[in-house]
């Protein structure tokens, strides 16, 4: 195995994304050691009982003292508290990085408490699953994902590459864009769907009674399928909607515009409309299998114990 390309990595927070990259960074000789830091002694000691680590703190100043690679793994709404929590530590030189799902909020929550001779290379992996805490994590997870990062403006080249490196070796495929891109496109792909989800399940569930019984009985295969979306972490995507607001709200205009447009069609019986969009969504789909971007399979096999088991 080559030598690994960061010393001591610091884990603040340990769900999915943090127990997951600690599984494959270990896996993939990329660090020397891994401290994890997380809020509740609870987790911790869990987190502990997994071997996620070498070493466990409920400090996260503790944790990134001495850090060559620092990357927060908690809920968007948390990334000021943690920078400004680790910032007086931080070693000169150190790579600071994160895994939200939000960009532009994160580097402005972020920015201020980091100091200068830091490296701030914020980071999102296009990888996750509805299931949220240490046990949830397993290594494969960011295998041919993206990941996409987001340099601020002047960034250090060598430390974005580094972190690529990174990325790349725990199997991602890295992509760099500016923070407000990545919110504009990320609000449509991952944020409006989450939506849609919770909202239809809402819907659902606020059904009269007899409705509502039936629902669950004769569950199709789409319903079942945002029921999953449904059941992601709330306080994560609180978080992503409080803080990608702008974005999610000029998506959502749209969105809404078009529904509308159907809704007319419908109501016209105007099936032209309908069968051209549907043509139209049908080849989407199907240029998204062949590049190859469809893990839909893998994740079945995953969450169905006929893959890769959850915090193997
Ligand atoms: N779940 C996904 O599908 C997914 C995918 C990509 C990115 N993300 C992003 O990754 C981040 C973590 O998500 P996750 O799925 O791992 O969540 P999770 O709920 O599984 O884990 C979050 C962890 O952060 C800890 N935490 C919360 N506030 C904290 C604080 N102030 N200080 C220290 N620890 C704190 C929690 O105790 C928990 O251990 C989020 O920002 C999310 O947007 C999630
Ligand atoms: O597969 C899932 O469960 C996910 O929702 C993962 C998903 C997504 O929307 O693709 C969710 C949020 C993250 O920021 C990245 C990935």
């Amino acid at each position: 195995m080559a030598e690994p390309l960061f010393g001591r990595l610091a884990l603040i927070g340990i769900g999915l994304i943090g127990s997951s990259i600690a599984h494959a960074a270990r896996q993939n000789g990329l660090v020397k050691e891994i401290v994890v830091q997380t809020r509740s002694q609870k987790t911790l000691d869990r987190a502990r009982e997994l071997g996620l680590g070498n070493a466990y703190t409920l400090d996260p100043a503790e944790a990134a003292d001495g850090a060559d690679l620092v990357i927060a793994c908690v809920p968007v709404g948390a990334s000021e508290q943690v920078a400004k929590a680790i910032g007086p530590v931080l070693k000169p030189g150190a790579i600071v990085s994160d895994v939200g799902s939000v960009k532009t909020s994160v580097v402005k929550q972020m920015g201020n408490y980091l100091p200068a001779d830091v490296h701030f290379v914020p980071a999102h992996p296009i990888a996750g699953t509805e299931h949220s805490g240490p046990d949830a994590g397993f290594a494969e997870l960011f295998q041919s994902r993206w990941c996409i990062l987001t340099p601020p403006e002047g960034t250090d080249p060598k430390a974005v590459e580094k972190l690529a490196a990174f990325w790349r070796g725990i199997g991602a495929n890295v992509e760099v864009m500016s923070a407000e891109h990545h919110d504009l496109v990320l609000a449509i792909t991952s944020h409006i769907p989450h939506l849609i989800a919770y909202n239809i399940v809402g819907t659902a569930a606020d059904m009269e009674e007899s409705v509502r019984a039936e629902v669950i009985k004769f569950s199709a295969s789409g319903f079942r399928d945002f029921t999953r979306i449904a059941a992601s972490d709330p306080t994560m995507w609180r978080d992503i909607f409080l803080h990608n607001k702008d974005a999610v709200l000029e998506m959502l205009g749209r969105f809404t515009e078009d529904l509308t447009a159907l809704q007319r069609a419908i109501r016209r019986g105007d099936g032209n409309t309908l069968f051209d969009l549907f043509t139209r969504t049908r080849a989407i789909r199907r240029g998204i299998v062949e590049m190859g971007q469809d893990t839909s399979e893998a994740d079945f096999g995953r969450r169905h114990g006929t893959g890769t088991p959850a915090g193997e």
